[in-house]
């Protein structure tokens, strides 16, 4: 397809509970959404980069800059392109995954309406609904947490996922894991918070039977992961280090990943994550979609990638009222029984509530082939 143009709109949207982590508190959301026109329709992507690099290196600003002064020009100059080339057309680009993601996925939106295929067809996926993780944020008071949780216990998710940090890990766990039982399903997610020496600390959580501890340590200490699965008897997952092909097989290959969180905004994009999924399903290495706060677009899109055979681990694709009151696309995510029904709308499933969406704009520019 030919692209014609590119639409960069911001929009805001304030959280319904501050989401605390290891790395700070998002009470607002400052997101970038690409619309590209082709010559075979249009499309939309969402780049998941946060308003500052405490993840990870991007944030927004950067992601709007590395598109308007390298990626899409990039693109234009490749001429006629598929979905399935985008990756390849970027690589001279370092880095940027999210800014990359988000293009791939506004291209492959375009491309999936034009031909009336959905997102987890083209993915040649059999389930329909995914089970539905939740991730819990760090609260001021132990009575907060539990409220919080007993609240999305009621709400039927399949999986409750707890932020640690040092000072609120086994604590927070133990209350928990005592209020949900031990059949529920917990994990905890440290977002880098811990170093090497906490090695011995970290595993005083294997008595609560967690399915998982994701990224307790910096990304880049994929040996110092690979030590603590050696002595962990809880699985160690990797979510931040995990950002391309290379590096989920080398950490696998070094025994630091048990278990994969994958993102395709962490990972560059959609056709990457997909790859990653074959790798780990070939490794025998269990996955799971991680969340980044995305609107109905990402979520919509990370329900189809999680309709393949890999996905055997609940995800964190929440309802959108996890984290918005009301979401900009016409169908929301929504929880029943623990499970999200995937959208079967063309393209990567979802319609845009334009007139909603209009209101919460904060800019839009836009960028000619
Ligand atoms: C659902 C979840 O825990 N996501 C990330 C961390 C995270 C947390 C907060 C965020 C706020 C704004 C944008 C991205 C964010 C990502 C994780 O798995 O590590
Ligand atoms: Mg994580």
């Amino acid at each position: 397809m030919r692209l014609h143009r590119l639409e960069l709109r911001r929009i805001g949207l304030e959280l319904v509970v501050p989401f605390r982590t290891s790395f700070g508190t998002e009470l607002h959301r400052d997101i970038l959404l690409v619309h590209v026109t082709t010559d075979a329709g249009d499309g939309w992507g969402e780049c998941v980069a946060m308003s500052a690099p405490f993840y990870s290196p991007e944030f927004v600003d950067g992601a709007d800059l590395a598109i308007r002064r390298f990626l899409w020009p990039m693109l234009v100059e490749a001429g006629d392109i598929a979905a399935a080339d985008v990756a390849t057309i970027l690589e001279p680009i370092h880095g940027h995954p999210m800014a990359k993601a988000a293009l791939e996925m506004a291209i492959l939106d375009a491309e999936l309406r034009a031909s009336g295929t959905t997102f987890h067809q083209l993915l040649g996926a059999e389930r329909s609904v995914i089970p539905s993780g939740v991730s819990v944020g760090i609260f001021d008071d132990l009575d907060e947490l539990l409220a919080q949780v007993q609240g999305y216990v009621d709400d039927g998710y399949a999986r409750i996922k707890l932020k640690i940090e040092p000072g609120w890990d086994l604590e927070p766990v133990r209350l928990v894991r005592d209020l949900i039982g031990p059949e529920m399903p917990l994990q905890v997610d440290a977002n880098t918070a811990y170093t090497r020496t906490d090695a011995e600390h970290l595993c005083r959580l294997d008595e609560f039977d967690l399915l998982l501890i994701e990224q307790p340590l910096p990304e880049e200490d994929l040996l110092g992961h690979a030590q603590l699965a050696e002595r962990s008897s809880t699985p160690v997952c990797l979510d931040e280090s995990i950002v391309s092909l290379q590096t989920a097989e080398d950490a696998i290959e070094m025994g630091a990943a048990e278990i994969v969180n994958i993102k395709p905004g962490r990972v560059g994009g959609y056709l990457t994550a997909r790859r990653i999924h074959d790798l780990c399903v070939a490794r025998d290495v269990p996955v799971w979609c991680g969340g980044m706060v995305e609107t109905g677009i990402g979520r919509a899109a990370n329900a189809a990638l999680a309709t393949m055979p890999g996905f055997t681990l609940p995800g964190d694709i929440s309802a959108s009222s996890r984290f918005y009151a009301r979401d900009i696309v016409t169908e929301p995510i929504t929880v029943t029984d623990g499970t999200v029904s995937v959208p079967d709308a063309p393209g990567l499933g979802f319609e845009l509530d334009l007139e909603f969406l209009d209101s919460i704009t904060t800019s839009t520019d836009f960028l000619d082939a």
